[in-house]
């Protein structure tokens, strides 16, 4: 699968929120990373059919977006936010999602469906039983009904604890060896560990699109950890990006982002959260108090 856009703008009025994005997709984990209010729910709602472009041009191996229906055939969709009955069990509710698709639900078919997001032995539990990570798996469960070549999902692990966000990202791991996935996040360390490239939207423009592994270089001899004594900590506010802060009684030790090595630093490997950092040039101080 190949997924080309090309020249895409979108308008709410004449607030320009795409401006001529030119991208393209093929199989595996792409990362779609943004501040709020970037444009990404837009690009993904575009891409779905759900909303339409202002300009521009998509299509998915030659197939024109403004072909709702044949799209639409190839597109599975997680949003945010989706609601489901809560007095369904988990296999009534994908048994009636079969059916919305046009397609007879058989045993087999539902049951191969739960095996592959892990929820063949909660069959029976009801949607109100189910916790946050359950959820969106049966949500992508739905997603993949048809089995469509190409997977957007839009902050799918928000307010997930750890062993649930792992399980997610492992599950969508496995499904992108023959599907293109774009997953929307807010998490960067969950495109770090799953996404091979990566599209960075500010503003409705493109900062970056290419390989996640080139990304992180962007922040490579700008990472310094550095310790300072606590009452020196305003004076290096003013004057650097700090990203991470730990205190430690009188100490203060500091990940900071600096064009030069600072006295008394020492240069880290860059993160791809410091590149994020770098490239949005916005200061997100993350203080860690010990003891
Ligand atoms: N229906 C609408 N009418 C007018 N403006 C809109 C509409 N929908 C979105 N916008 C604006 O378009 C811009 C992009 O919104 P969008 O939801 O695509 O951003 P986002 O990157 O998904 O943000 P978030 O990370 O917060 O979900 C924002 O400035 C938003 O206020």
């Amino acid at each position: 699968m190949k997924i080309c856009i090309k020249n895409l703008n979108k308008k709410y009025g004449k607030k320009h929120v795409l401006d001529n994005i030119n991208l393209e997709l093929e199989n595996g984990m792409h990362g779609l990373l943004g501040p709020n209010g970037a444009g990404k729910t837009t690009l993904m709602r575009i891409l779905t059919t759900l909303l339409t472009k202002t300009s521009g041009e998509i299509t998915y191996n030659g197939i024109n977006v403004d072909n709702k229906k044949a799209v639409r055939k190839i597109i599975g969709y997680l949003p945010q936010e989706f609601s489901l009955y809560p007095n369904m069990s988990v296999y009534e509710t994908l048994e009636y999602f079969y059916l919305l698709s046009d397609i007879k639900p058989t045993k087999a078919k539902v049951l191969s469906s739960l095996r592959k997001v892990h929820l063949d032995s909660c069959k029976k539990l009801k949607i109100k039983a189910l916790s946050g990570g359950m959820k969106r798996r049966l949500g992508i469960a739905i997603a993949l009904i048809n089995n469509p070549e190409v997977l957007i999902v839009d902050e799918p692990t928000a307010g997930l604890d750890p062993e649930e966000r792992i399980r997610f990202r492992n599950l969508l791991s496995d499904l992108s060896k023959d599907k293109v996935i774009i997953l929307s996040t807010h998490i960067v360390e969950d495109i770090a560990l799953t996404c091979s490239s990566l599209t960075v939207i500010k503003e409705g423009n493109i900062k970056y699109n290419g390989k996640v592994s080139d990304f992180i270089r962007i922040g490579k001899g700008k990472v310094f950890k550095l310790p300072v004594s606590i009452d020196k900590l305003n004076e290096i506010k003013d004057r650097y990006v700090i990203v991470s802060t730990v205190l430690d009684e009188d100490m203060a030790y500091l990940k900071i982002i600096s064009d030069t090595k600072p006295e008394g630093a020492e240069t880290v490997n860059p993160t791809l959260e410091d590149s994020y950092m770098i490239l949005m040039q916005e200061v997100d101080v993350n203080v860690i108090e010990i003891g």
